[in-house]
């Protein structure tokens, strides 16, 4: 198949997006990065550089392929205008359409097969709350975008990493909402979609899953709830008698130490900081979110939009090149395995 390249999203280009995408572009080299464009606006980008003291020529192109050619020797930019002014660390809801349109952009071309996959810039998910998107976040926008109509697809964050993966089986919800989401048949979807994804992307054939409970203890035998034992099990049970490699509920303090982590190839948790936490804190530079159940491959760095440290030269790229590799070994894995990539 004749190569294509990652489409990546400017993000909010009042946050780190820009800084990171910039420093990414020149570790090409050095990182042997795969080629890839960004759907951005040029002005943004270049001030951004004028700002970081980066030498980074652009090159505007009009179809991903161009990308090819030139990322030796420019940043290649599908233009996407913002049409406000853009001040680093202030984000302006007036943005939203731009930043929401880049992403529609980058799936439509990765589902038309000129680019490969889609590599997102992080998004402040309050800018586009109040400017009236609908979606949590990129995971569940992106779920509703790959969806044929009459389709519901469910998408599974995944972040993952060296040391741990792990999935949240709830996402985007406040705490309080969990309980009543937490369903056997929603953490029986999550573990067969987990699995599918891991022999796709992760050439795993028989990836071993460990769920937490979702109290301490993991209940404790029903003394400290008993959510384990009505909700979590069965799911379990029925995926094991599917022929998956599924254990648990086990408590979700233990779960996470070195020789603990030896035992699975990805943690599903009940919530998203129970999932999150021990990631972020293992592997904050390195990790990697990644959507699966999914037509199309997506990947992000595993940060916000740190809007704190936008322009200062401080936001480190080494997450988002992760998420460029990932995204590159993931859609060529799919491809190989001959599935919509
Ligand atoms: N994929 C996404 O679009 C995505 C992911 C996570 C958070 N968010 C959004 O980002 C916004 C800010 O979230 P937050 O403050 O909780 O998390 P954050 O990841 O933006 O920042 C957390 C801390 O890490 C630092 N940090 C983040 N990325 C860094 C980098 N590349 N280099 C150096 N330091 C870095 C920040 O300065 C801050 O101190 C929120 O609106 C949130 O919804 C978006
Ligand atoms: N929950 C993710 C995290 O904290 O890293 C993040 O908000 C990303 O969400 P989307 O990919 O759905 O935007």
């Amino acid at each position: 198949m004749t190569e294509r390249p990652l489409a990546l999203t400017m993000g909010d280009p009042a946050g780190i997006g820009p800084d990171i995408t910039l420093a990414a572009w020149t570790r090409r080299d050095a990182d042997a990065l795969p080629v890839f464009f960004l759907l951005g606006d040029p002005d943004v980008m270049a001030a951004r550089a004028d700002l970081l003291g980066l030498t980074v020529p652009i090159e505007i192109i009009e179809e991903p392929e161009e990308a090819i050619g030139c990322f030796s020797r420019a940043l290649p930019i599908m233009p996407v205008a913002v049409g406000c002014k853009v001040e680093p660390g202030k984000p302006d809801e007036a943005a939203a359409a731009a930043i929401q349109g880049a992403i529609e952009q980058a799936v439509d071309l990765v589902r038309g097969g000129l680019a490969s996959a889609v590599v997102t810039n992080p998004i402040s998910k309050v800018v586009l709350t109040r400017a009236g998107f609908p979606h949590p976040g990129h995971t569940e926008y992106l779920a509703a975008l790959g969806a044929e109509p009459g389709e519901t697809l469910h998408p599974v964050m995944l972040l993952a990493s060296k040391a741990l993966k792990v999935v949240p089986i709830t996402i985007h919800m406040p705490l309080q909402a969990v309980h009543d989401a937490l369903t056997t048949e929603l953490i029986l979807k999550t573990i067969r979609i987990t699995a599918d994804g891991f022999r796709r992307y992760f050439e795993i054939e028989q990836p071993r899953l460990a769920l937490t409970g979702l109290n301490p203890h993991a209940g404790e035998d029903g003394t400290l709830g008993d959510e384990e034992e009505r909700i979590i099990a069965p799911a379990i049970e029925a995926a094991k008698a599917e022929g998956l490699d599924v254990s648990g509920p086990h408590p979700a303090d233990t779960m996470f130490h070195a020789s603990a982590r030896e035992t699975y190839d990805v943690a599903l948790a009940m919530y998203h900081d129970q999932a999150l936490i021990p990631i972020k804190t293992l592997a904050f530079e390195t990790g990697v979110n990644a959507t699966l159940g999914l037509p199309f491959v997506r990947t992000s760095p595993d940060h916000g939009t740190a809007f704190a440290i936008a322009g200062s030269g401080r936001a480190s790229p080494a997450s988002l090149i992760e998420a460029l590799r990932l995204a590159d070994t993931m859609s060529k894995r799919a491809a190989a395995k001959g599935a919509a990539a």
